[in-house]
């Protein structure tokens, strides 16, 4: 790997006395290279959020470091806390709390680039320009929060991400208050940010399934400990911890009107549970990237589909058949 946009070095966080209290975080270590998404993944209390908030300096790690773009931030001076703000962002769960109700999207988003004195006229031509990519209509400028949808305003959460141009974006559960297709469109959007501007993602997430869909690498947490850091696909198809085992065992079953979703695009499709024809043999564009039929498409070995194709990502299995009869 060249230079990581993000590490993190036997990082140690302890909440209340040290020593007297287990820490939090357990000697964990991990890079992310530009371009990259690594998932942290583990049950509730293993640790997922404490690791962002010591990435994001808001809490101070008892030991080892977190470095950006090879500079330590826990050791930094005020003026490098300074670059590493703008560098390095966060979007968090719930994107009815995150964003302020009294300011239009537009004060939301300019409000960073305020704080680091950017010219007023640059800030609005940022503020578009991050609506833009993150595929909302210009008019959101002048709206308020209220005025959008649960995934519009995880949009907005990450187009305040992305207006400060940062290298590297913390995810804390990004898309768990999501319904199931506009996950998956926020997590379409997440990938194709990621590719064109070589972002660097820490994905914080408990659905390994999510995590699987937009992570190369990942990292198993159990009680603050790294119990397996590796490939993705290897770590969910052969774990070798016993934890990581019991985690991949535990995966969430799909909803039931999902199971039926995939199995009548499968049924359409002509391609059995065991994927031997797959969709991608079907002559699917999307096999590598659609989100619901990714049990099946992702069998495909070797893939039949380059990965990362994702130029009009379908975003619901059903229309795949709609979408091959066009071609
Ligand atoms: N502010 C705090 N003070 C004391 N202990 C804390 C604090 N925040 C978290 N902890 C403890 O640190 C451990 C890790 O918590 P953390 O929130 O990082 O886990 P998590 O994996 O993100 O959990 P979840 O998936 O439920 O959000 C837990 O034992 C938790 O009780």
């Amino acid at each position: 790997m060249n230079q990581p946009a993000l590490s993190v070095r036997d990082l140690v966080v302890h909440y209340g006395r040290r020593r007297r209290t287990p820490p939090a975080i357990d000697h964990v270590s991990f890079d992310i290279a530009p371009g990259e998404t690594l998932g942290l993944v583990g049950e509730s209390g293993s640790g997922k959020s404490t690791i962002g908030k010591a990435v994001l300096g808001l809490q101070p790690p008892t030991s080892g470091s977190v470095l950006l773009d090879g500079v330590d931030i826990t050791r930094a001076s005020s003026r490098q806390r300074r670059v590493s703000a703008i560098d390095l962002r966060v979007v968090f769960q719930d994107p009815y709390s995150s964003l302020n109700p009294a300011r239009t999207i537009g004060q939301t988003l300019v409000e960073p680039l305020r704080v680091l004195r950017v010219p007023k006229p640059e800030q609005w031509q940022r503020a578009r320009a991050a609506l833009e990519a993150v595929g909302l209509p210009g008019d959101a400028i002048d709206r308020y929060p209220s005025q959008f949808s649960g995934g519009q305003r995880q949009r907005v959460a990450i187009a305040r991400a992305l207006v400060c141009d940062p290298k590297v974006i913390v995810l804390d559960e990004p898309v768990s208050a999501l319904d199931l297709s506009t996950q998956a469109q926020v997590l379409n959007l997440l990938a194709d940010l990621r590719d064109q501007r070589q972002l660097a993602l820490l994905f914080i997430a408990h659905d390994l399934g999510v995590v699987r869909f937009l992570s190369q690498r990942v990292v198993v947490l159990y009680r603050g400990r790294a119990m397996e850091v590796g490939d993705v696909e290897a770590v969910t198809q052969r774990p070798r911890h016993p934890y990581s085992v019991a985690l991949t065992a535990a995966a969430p079953v799909p909803h039931p009107a999902e199971q039926e979703a995939r199995r009548a695009a499968r049924e359409a499709l002509g391609i059995g549970v065991a994927g031997t024809a797959v969709a991608a043999a079907a002559g699917c564009p999307f096999a590598s990237r659609c989100p619901l039929a990714v049990d099946v498409c992702r069998r495909s070995r070797p893939p039949l589909v380059p990965a990362g194709d994702s130029q009009a990502a379908c975003h619901r299995v059903g229309e795949v058949p709609a979408l091959l009869a066009t071609r």
